[in-house]
This record gives C-alpha cells, sequence and structure tokens, in this order.
C-alpha cells in the first residue's frame, strides 16, 4: 500500500500534472500567441536558473540535461552550429534521447568529480552510437533486410534504439521512483514529442515547461530533504518547530518512546530495528483526532494536536498504543543474499518470524502563558513516570 501511495506521489500524479499542464497550454495556445516574442526568451531564462539551482542543490544530473537543451535551444535559435552537422537532426534526435536514457541511470554525483569524465563521455558516446546506427541502417539496408526473418521498415529499424530507451528510461522510473528520475521520463517524453508533432506547441514553450518541472523537482526534493525524516517518511524535527509558529494558545503534545528498544536492537540488530522503527511510525502517522506526527529523534516520536486538551486525545494515543502492542510485526529477509532455491524454501515456510514492541507515552497540555518546549517538557516528564510505571501505557 505504501508503495502505491509513493508510486502515486512521485510517478503518476507529476505526469498526470505536466500531461494537463501541456494539454492546457496546447488548448489556450490562440490566447498567449501575442506574447510569442517574449516567450522565446523563457527557456533562457529559465533553464539558466534550473541549472544554477540543481548545482547549488547538487542534482548534477537535471544540471547536465539543462545545459544540454538550453544549447540545443541557443542552437535552434541562433545557428550556433555548423549547418553540416545540424541537417543530421535524425541522428541529433537518436543521439539526444540516448543521453537522456543514460543520465537517467547516473547517479547524483558533483560536478567537480572524476565522475563529470564519464559523463561528458558518455554524451559524445551518445552521439557516435546514434550517428553510427542510422548511418549503418543506410549503408547495409539491403543485406539487414536479406537476412532478417522479419520484414522490418526501415523506419522501425532506425527507431529501434529509441523503442529500446523509451523502456529502459520507463523501467528506471517505475523501479527506483522519485522526482528526478521522473522529471528525466518526462523530459525523454518531451524531446519525442518535439520530434513526432513538430508544431503541436512551439520549442521555447516545451522548454520552458521542462525547466519549470526541473525547477519544482529541486525545490520539492531540497524540501523533503530538510523537513522529512529519510528512515521513516514522518515530518523531521525540524518541521515540529516549523508548525510551532502556527499553533494557537490551546494545545496538546505527547512524547511517544519504544519500549526497550536498545536491548531490541542488540537482539535482533540495527537493521531490524531500522525496519520496526518505519512500521511503528506507519501506525503512528494512522493517528486520530488531528494529531500531527514527528519524528522527534531516535526512537522518540512527538505528536501534536492542536486546539486540544489532554482528556480529548487520550481516546487517541490509547488506540495507537493498543495498535502498536497487537502489532505482530513480520520479520523481512534480505532477499538479495539468498539464493533462488533459499527463497523458494523460505516461501514455503508458514511459520515466519514475528516481533512486537510496546511503546509508553507521556501527554501534556499547554498551561496559560507556557512556551512550546515547557509544554513538550511536561509530556517528556510524564512519558518518564510512564517508563517507571512500567511501561506500555501513557500518563499525563
Ligand atoms: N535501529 C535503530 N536504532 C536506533 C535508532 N535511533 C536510536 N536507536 C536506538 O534506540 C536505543 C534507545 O535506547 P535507550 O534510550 O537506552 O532506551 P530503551 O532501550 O528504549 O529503553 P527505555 O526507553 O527505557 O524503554 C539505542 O540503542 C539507540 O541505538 C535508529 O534510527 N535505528
Amino acid at each position: 500500500m505504501s508503495a502505491f501511495y509513493h508510486r502515486c506521489r512521485y510517478f503518476f500524479l507529476p505526469l498526470l500534472v505536466t500531461a494537463f499542464s501541456l494539454g492546457l497550454l496546447q488548448f489556450t495556445q490562440a490566447n498567449w500567441q501575442i506574447w510569442q516574442g517574449s516567450i522565446n526568451q523563457l527557456p533562457f531564462w529559465l533553464l539558466v536558473t534550473a541549472t544554477a539551482l540543481a548545482l547549488q542543490f547538487n542534482r548534477s544530473r537535471l544540471a547536465y540535461l539543462a545545459t544540454l537543451l538550453l544549447l540545443f535551444y541557443a542552437d535552434k535559435q541562433h545557428h550556433l552550429l555548423p549547418s553540416s552537422l545540424s541537417s543530421y537532426t535524425e541522428a541529433n534526435f537518436l543521439g539526444g534521447a540516448m543521453i537522456i536514457t543514460c543520465f537517467s541511470f547516473f547517479k547524483d554525483r558533483g560536478l567537480l568529480s572524476p565522475h563529470s569524465l564519464v559523463r561528458v563521455f558518455s554524451i559524445f558516446l551518445c552521439f557516435g552510437m546514434a550517428y553510427g546506427w542510422l548511418w549503418g541502417i543506410e549503408h547495409f539496408q539491403a543485406e539487414i533486410t536479406a537476412k532478417s526473418p522479419l520484414s522490418l521498415s526501415f523506419q522501425f529499424q532506425a527507431a529501434l534504439p529509441l523503442y529500446l530507451c523509451g523502456l529502459l528510461v520507463l523501467t528506471r522510473t517505475l523501479w527506483q521512483a522519485n522526482l528526478v528520475n521522473t522529471s528525466i521520463l518526462i523530459t525523454f517524453v518531451i524531446w519525442v514529442l518535439y520530434d513526432l508533432t513538430p508544431g503541436q506547441l512551439p520549442l521555447s514553450v516545451l522548454l520552458s515547461a521542462l525547466a519549470v518541472i526541473f525547477l519544482f523537482t529541486i525545490l520539492i526534493d531540497s524540501y523533503f530533504l530538510a523537513y522529512r525524516d529519510e528512515l521513516t517518511g514522518l515530518a523531521s524535527r525540524r518541521a515540529l518547530y516549523n508548525l510551532v509558529l502556527s499553533l494557537g494558545r490551546k494545545y496538546s503534545v505527547a512524547m511517544l518512546d519504544i519500549d526497550h528498544f536498545k536491548k531490541f536492537n542488540d537482539t535482533y540488530g540495527h537493521d531490524v530495528g531500522d525496519q520496526v522503527l518505519k512500521l511503528v511510525a506507519a501506525k503512528m502517522a494512522r493517528v486520530s483526532g488531528g494529531g500531527k506526527v514527528f519524528r522527534y529523534g531516535g526512537e522518540e516520536f512527538t505528536i501534536v494536536f492542536p486546539r486540544k486538551d489532554t482528556d480529548s486525545v487520550i481516546d487517541h494515543l490509547e488506540d495507537v498504543r493498543e495498535s502498536i502492542e497487537e502489532y505482530r510485526i513480520v520479520l523481512r529477509d534480505d532477499k538479495r543474499k539468498r539464493s533462488t532455491k533459499a527463497k523458494r524454501n523460505a516461501a514455503n515456510k508458514s511459520n515466519k518470524k514475528t516481533v512486537s514492541v510496546t511503546i509508553s507515552i507521556g501527554v501534556a497540555e499547554r498551561l496559560g502563558g507556557e512556551t512550546f518546549d515547557q509544554t513538550l517538557k511536561q509530556a517528556d516528564e510524564a512519558l518518564y513516570r510512564a517508563k517507571k510505571k512500567g511501561r506500555n501505557q501513557i500518563c499525563t
């Protein structure tokens, strides 16, 4: 379920928004044609900004792609390349598609690192392969047709690497759904759209839209980096203090802590501890009553209930405590390390190993004039009392 939610957020939603925006742009084309002169300048500003931001936030793949698109657009507008090179548009198009595919498989690395050499080399290699492929298809057309058991048209043979690239980028994005990978997939789609449907939307508009997608990707990604806890996906302590700025005078704060977690880690190992933290966090995230959940640090979590006093949040916290106490967590083996036979054996075993944990909770409400930190300290002291009284319970 969470994998599906993850894919919706990072894959389907950005694709839908892009398709909708491009559709809207095309539909309203007549209304903005009068600004075409200014629109022609837009890709320069937006792509330069996207490159600068991508570099600032270490999204080097987007920086490379934005720079290459900028060069491509500059050439289209001002004919920078010698005409002998520009005339091979099919090869340039195929080379571009191959470059986008390569970048979907690269990792984001610093620009001033040996990895940059590989990236630059791969750009030339992609163009070389594209030119080579089209040259080969053209010159050995008769031999290929004679030897091939299938009667494939010249167009199909020429576009074969393009289909393969499309499949690879799509698989990569589905395999590792994140905003940067989806942006690279969208770059691929727009690149192909531009070639297949010339004149539908001007290049300036397509590239401006793409630059905006890059900018959003970098900003949203950086937001998640700053305000989300990487392990559990919950909001981080920084996000908690951001919320504090908008809290009114009345609220309750709960501190939650997993019981005997050190012993748990010592018994099952840190990796299993991480798995359990994730699953327990997912249970906490379902708290009712308008509670907002944060990972405070380590195995400690905080829930803030705006506009609620202690009495009205106890039941909601009790539900969370019970749901975690009753939760039988099935331990996942590291599948990558197991052979196929071992996997089959494991799948046949019905008695999978399960573990369970409990949590203690301390809760306090804001009393007149208290700061957030003072209320949080009261909740922490209540948590300490819950631990002292035997754990797996709530104290106020
Ligand atoms: N696996 C894992 N363990 C963590 C993480 N953060 C903190 N811990 C562990 O959580 C444990 C916290 O232990 P303690 O603070 O001694 O408390 P406790 O063992 O839970 O005991 P009580 O709180 O008194 O019930 C330490 O062993 C930490 O290493 C994490 O991100 N992953």
